[in-house]
């Protein structure tokens, strides 16, 4: 199995606009191993979405050194898929070419069309491939993000606040797709969540990150 992502000595800081330092992660360590559900938790500015983003490669850390399978992780790649707590569709096109973009994006759309049907089918949303996404309730517009991962087959799936703007109902029955998914799919997944219960219910492993020291300056 595939997906491993081991953090070494990861530090990221911030300046906020008054040039205060803001040290969002201070020299983490971590390894998740290839086919885990992790959710990470912990007190709001405590750095989950920065690890989440160094992790994406959207941002580069300042110190330490992310890898995915051994392989430093410098870039965006498709093969670590991103769902954020509001889905990003873009609003003119219809469910289907959301969910095929990727595909296109990387001109593999002909030898893998017939598997944006199976993901749209997975994340329980057939008969709506012609739909917008103004026309899709929340939930399902998350399941849409979700798919338009998902067609990437990404090693690792990182989640932040998926369900977070979901009502309770809708938000069960998604943390049950998640579940499915994850065990059809046999992929890493790394969510961001608020929610304990949640985090218990859904992960391997409950990973707390508690906030580096504010009075600390010292930058390591
Ligand atoms: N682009 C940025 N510019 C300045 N400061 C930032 C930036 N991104 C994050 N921070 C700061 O880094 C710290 C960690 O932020 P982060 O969003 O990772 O926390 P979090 O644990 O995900 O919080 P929440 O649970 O509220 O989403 C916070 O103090 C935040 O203000």
């Amino acid at each position: 199995m595939v997906g491993e992502i081991r953090a070494e000595g990861v530090a990221k800081r911030f300046f906020q606009q008054d040039e205060t330092e803001v040290i969002a992660l201070n020299g983490i360590n971590l390894t998740i191993q290839a086919g885990e559900f992790v959710s990470l938790i912990g007190p709001s500015g405590c750095g989950k979405s920065t690890l989440l983003r160094l992790i994406a490669g959207l941002n580069g850390p300042d110190a330490g050194k992310l890898y995915i399978d051994g392989d430093e992780i410098e870039k965006p790649s498709y093969e670590r898929g991103l769902v954020f707590q509001n889905p990003l569709l873009f609003p003119w096109l219809n469910i289907r070419d959301n969910v095929s973009f990727g595909l296109k994006a990387r001109k593999i759309y002909r030898e893998r069309e017939e598997e944006v049907d199976q993901f749209i089918d997975l994340v329980g949303l057939s008969g709506f491939q012609k739909s917008y996404p103004h026309q899709l309730s929340g939930g399902m517009a998350q399941r849409a993000s979700l798919a338009r991962a998902l067609i990437n087959h990404p090693k690792v799936m990182l989640l932040d606040e998926p369900l977070g703007a979901l009502d309770a109902f809708t938000r069960m029955n998604m943390q049950d797709e998640l579940i499915r998914i994850w065990q059809e799919r046999k992929m890493t997944m790394i969510m961001v969540t608020h929610d304990v219960d949640e985090a218990i219910y859904l992960a391997d492993r409950v990973i707390v990150m508690t906030p580096p020291p504010r009075k600390d300056r010292k930058y390591h």
